[in-house]
């Protein structure tokens, strides 16, 4: 059954190759004419540039005619996945269409389920999350993710599909959980970045990781997730990986707020929006978020870090 992977930053391109590697029949699909030419020139992805790309794989900046592969992946940032969807002609009505992308939608502070499902009524969503960094999996570094569906038989199908010797896919029926598992760790990891950046030491990492995550399980509940959804690989054991590595942009994100550097702005960072995202919406529904919030504020550089941890050790004691 053929794949075809839409975006060929390091994301798609690290699934595409793990998955040729493997046996499919994979179209890695990207928007830029010249730069998917010279991809195909030097069988080397623009953003992993270390890794030599299978002869296998299919490079294509033909959107259509990748998207009609059995299966799409999309691996673009949450941003763009309302335009990008809406640039498909092709019908997609009972083909499974995995959302890659970690975030919600600033406009409508949806997950990707929910955009897939409005802009492509017919085509099933499923959501592939959890900790894994786009190199390890290039490498063929084991790595376990979840991949979640409301349909169990798709969810099924997709996961024989896309499952191989080192990509080990653990299916959930609950897409609303894990797109919020992997869309709120980043937050949390760029406010853990900024602790550590600002030298407040590890401790303090650790509460914001435990207390950020009791506010990933408080949204994620009044969102309808169920709540082990949050205990598995697209929540903890994302937040783990995202909170702890230097080599997770989010994090970075954060240690160059709490230096004080300057980042480079061209950097794919989901957290930032997402922070903004889901604050407009927890205002909304009136849910308590304060890592959040703060952590909008301080991306946003409306606060400074030492404003940032007095608001959350000023705020009212109160139970666990
Ligand atoms: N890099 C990683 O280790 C992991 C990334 N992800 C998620 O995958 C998603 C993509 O991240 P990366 O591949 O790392 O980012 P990236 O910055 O390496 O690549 C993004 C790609 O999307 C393309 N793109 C941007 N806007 C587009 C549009 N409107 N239409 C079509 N293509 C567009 C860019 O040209 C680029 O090729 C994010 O949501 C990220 O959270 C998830 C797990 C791991
Ligand atoms: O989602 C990721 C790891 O699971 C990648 O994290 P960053 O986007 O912060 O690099």
């Amino acid at each position: 059954m053929s794949i075809a992977v839409l975006g060929a930053g390091a994301f798609g391109s690290a699934l595409a190759i793990a998955l040729v590697r493997d046996g499919r029949d994979v179209t890695l699909w990207g928007r830029d004419t010249g730069a998917i030419a010279q991809m195909r020139e030097n069988r080397r992805a623009v953003s992993l540039p270390d890794v030599i790309l299978p002869d296998a794989l299919k490079v294509s900046s033909d959107l259509d005619a990748a998207c009609t592969a059995k299966t799409l992946i999309i691996a673009t940032p949450a941003q763009t996945l309302p335009s990008l969807l809406g640039q498909i002609r092709t019908p997609l009505a009972g083909k499974p269409l995995v959302a890659a992308c970690k975030g919600l939608d600033l406009g409508t502070w949806q997950g990707p389920s929910r955009t897939i499902a409005d802009a492509k009524p017919g085509a099933f969503p499923l959501i592939l999350t959890g900790p894994s960094f786009a190199i390890d999996i290039a490498a063929g570094l084991p790595t376990a993710l979840t991949l979640a569906c409301a349909d169990a038989d798709i969810c099924i199908t997709v996961q024989k599909q896309l499952s191989t010797r080192t990509l080990r896919l653990y299916r959930s029926s609950d897409p609303v959980g894990a797109e919020l598992g992997g869309a709120l760790k980043n937050v949390i990891a760029i406010a853990c970045g900024a602790c550590i950046g600002a030298g407040l030491g590890d401790s303090a990492r650790a509460a914001l990781m435990t207390r950020g995550f009791a506010e990933m399980q408080r949204l994620a509940l009044a969102l309808g997730a169920q709540s082990d959804t949050l205990m598995g690989l697209s929540g903890l054991g994302d937040l783990a990986l995202t909170c702890t590595s230097p080599q997770s942009r989010n994090y970075r994100l954060g240690l160059a707020l709490g230096r004080g550097d300057v980042f480079d702005p061209s950097i794919t960072v989901e957290g930032a929006a997402t922070a903004r995202a889901v604050t407009a919406l927890a205002q909304d529904r009136g849910i308590d978020l304060p890592i959040c919030a703060t952590t909008a504020a301080l991306t946003e550089h409306r606060i400074s870090i030492t404003d940032a941890m007095d608001t959350l050790l000023s705020r009212p004691l109160k139970e666990e």
